[in-house]
């Protein structure tokens, strides 16, 4: 196809050489059957010809729809499986988020541009080696100058390609800066905070001021782009000039004939439009390909939490449990470490509570747990084997973490529960099973259509839950993975003290035979734990059970003395008095 489209444009030229020399030869000598028939084929062929062009022009239309879509879902599924490999620290890093935009800023449409410049590049250059063979026998200086007179702008339109890629690379940054100013003026989650503090026009006017500044920037750039197209249009517009001089110069002298002319006039015109096109295609092509490298640096990124080359099999069920053997570690671009030289031993089989204050690090020993980074020095071992040891995948089906803020699906109930564990059947007996054991079932009974009830307000019927309910549902969702190792980080920070207590006795049966880590401030939750750590900077200080520490009389006991003096010793408002008054300056608070 793109060969036939190539070649119309100059069969279509020579057919008009031949029809012009045709009418001069019938103006000059009558008009007969014969001599209109010599008119009549050449028209009739031309007119075969566009209804062909025609048709290809219109098929194109569908073939680039088609390409667009096949192109499309092709890199939207690159950068997805992507987005899933690489580590979680990714998402921790400005440099690498602005990696992630750029590869998703318009990757599959400079794909497809790229893929169309190409065909377009290919299609143009067929009809210019045409138009240079029609024009050659006029003289070689002909085809010769038609390209030269496209140097200028090729020069100018690859420099003004490269500075517009380096702008884009350079304004990444402040790009994302719009998009979050826009996910917070118009997304769901903050739209109740961005009402009541009233910040909406704060926001809209960082996102004015910004994009103010982008568009000034880009206007400068199109300032520039438009200058140099124009100087490099006055050059072809001169030397066009010149090559009909000539040509007029021929006809006049009689060395050519009128339909040479046409032939002629088309021919140079078009070969200097596609000439033009060429350029256009190269700088498609040469802009393109600058943007699409940032799809292929993101691509290559290589995630560091690998599989060792020869996995160990996980203890299907852990014996001795896991153990934090001198580890230190620091997060990514940070000089402090969050542990240094920490030691810790979790039970296999055990409620262990870790309590401490806000930064103590709890939270960083479940990433660590789970290998979402991995220790500067020293090893995390599960029944005695460091977890570095373990196929990643297989280590992390040997857990279930319930995080600190559960992320609400918007899918039904049942859905909801079952992606806890998207390896196994869908077996709505056990979905409920884990949601009685959550304490969130009565709820959902009550919902309009039960489990198949869709949750969240974003689409179509949905239902919306409160706070608790969301994290109740979480909470079915790490019970119905039945891992091995349960992670609970803050488990019941949004329930009632009620619902607190009646979760707390589910929880001990529940988590009976397996291990289980609890990250609490509330010590309602703590003193049931076999086990408490109280952690501070980064370092285990006091552990033992409820009494045992009481009895120690010391950081946990003062903390406890302090919250059961704000009020009564088992109730919401007394953890919450006591935490209050803690934070207020306190030295020993937790
Ligand atoms: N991604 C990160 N990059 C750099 N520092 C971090 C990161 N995440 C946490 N930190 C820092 O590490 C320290 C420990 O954080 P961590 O989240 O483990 O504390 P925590 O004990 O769970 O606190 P909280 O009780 O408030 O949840 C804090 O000083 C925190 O600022």
């Amino acid at each position: 196809m793109l060969l036939v489209q190539g070649l119309l444009p100059a069969i279509s030229m020579t057919l008009l050489r031949q029809l012009v020399d045709n009418l001069v030869v019938v103006v000059g000598g009558g008009v007969s059957w014969t001599s209109i028939q010599k008119i009549l084929a050449p028209v009739g062929v031309i007119g075969g010809l566009l209804l062909v062009g025609e048709f290809f022009s219109s098929a194109g239309e569908w073939i680039r729809t088609a390409q667009s879509e096949l192109v499309h879902d092709y890199v939207t599924d690159l950068i997805h499986k992507q987005c899933v490999a690489v580590d979680y620290c990714f998402y921790e890093s400005s440099e690498d988020n602005d990696k992630l935009n750029r590869a998703k800023e318009g990757a599959s449409g400079r794909a497809l541009a790229l893929l169309e410049s190409t065909g377009s590049l290919l299609q143009n250059s067929i009809t210019l080696f045409a138009v240079a063979a029609i024009l050659l026998p006029y003289g070689l200086w002909l085809p010769m100058i038609l390209v030269v007179s496209a140097f200028p702008a090729f020069y100018i339109l690859m420099y003004l390609n490269k500075i517009q890629y380096q702008w884009s690379q350079r304004t990444t940054t402040v790009r994302r800066w719009l998009i979050y100013y826009d996910s917070l003026l118009t997304g769901d989650q903050t739209a109740a905070e961005v009402r009541l503090f009233d910040f909406g026009d704060y926001f809209q006017s960082s996102y004015k001021k910004l994009h103010r500044q982008l568009t000034q920037e880009k206007l400068k750039l199109l300032k520039k782009q438009t200058l140099g197209r124009f100087a490099a249009a006055i050059f072809v517009l001169l030397v066009s000039g010149v090559a009909l001089a000539w040509m007029g110069r021929q006809v006049l002298l009689g060395i050519l004939s009128l339909g040479d002319l046409a032939l002629f006039v088309q021919a140079f015109n078009q070969g200097q439009g596609i000439v033009k096109s060429l350029l256009g295609n190269l700088g498609q092509i040469y802009r393109n390909g600058l943007f699409i490298s940032n799809l292929f640096e993101f691509l290559q990124i290589q995630p560091k939490i690998v599989n060792p080359p020869n996995p160990l099999p996980v203890p299907a069920i852990p014996k001795q449990g896991i153990h934090f053997r001198q580890v230190t570690f620091r997060y990514p671009g940070t000089e402090k470490p969050v542990l240094e030289n920490f030691n810790l031993i979790l039970p296999a089989g055990k409620i262990v509570v870790v309590v401490g204050d806000n930064g103590a690090g709890k939270s960083t020993l479940i990433k660590l747990l789970c290998r979402f980074y991995d220790p500067e020095s020293g090893s995390i071992e599960l029944d005695g084997i460091d977890i570095r040891e373990f196929s990643v995948q297989e280590l992390r089906r040997l857990i279930t973490v319930l995080f600190q803020s559960p992320i609400p699906y918007y899918t039904t109930v049942s859905e909801n529960i079952a992606l806890g564990d998207i390896w196994a059947a869908s077996n709505q007996t056990e979905i409920e099973a884990a949601a009685k054991a959550s304490g969130i079932d009565d709820k959902i009974m009550q919902l309009p259509q039960g489990y198949n009830t869709m949750l969240g307000k974003l689409f179509p019927e949905g239902t919306d839950l409160s706070g608790g309910q969301w994290q109740r549902l979480a909470l079915a969702r790490a019970f119905f993975r039945r891992a091995q190792i349960i992670i609970l980080d803050e488990p019941t920070s949004a329930m009632d003290p009620w619902a607190e207590h009646d979760w707390l006795e589910r929880f001990r049966t529940l988590a009976s035979d397996r291990t289980a880590i609890v990250i609490t401030h509330r010590f309602t939750l703590a003193m049931r734990a076999d086990i408490i750590h109280v952690m501070r900077a980064g370092q285990i200080v006091e552990s033992g059970t409820h009494d045992e520490l009481l009895a120690q009389d010391s950081l946990y006991a003062e903390s406890w003395k302090s919250q059961m003096q704000a009020g009564t010793s088992n109730s919401f408002e007394s953890s919450v008095v006591g935490s209050l008054k803690q934070h207020k300056g306190n030295s020993t608070h937790l």
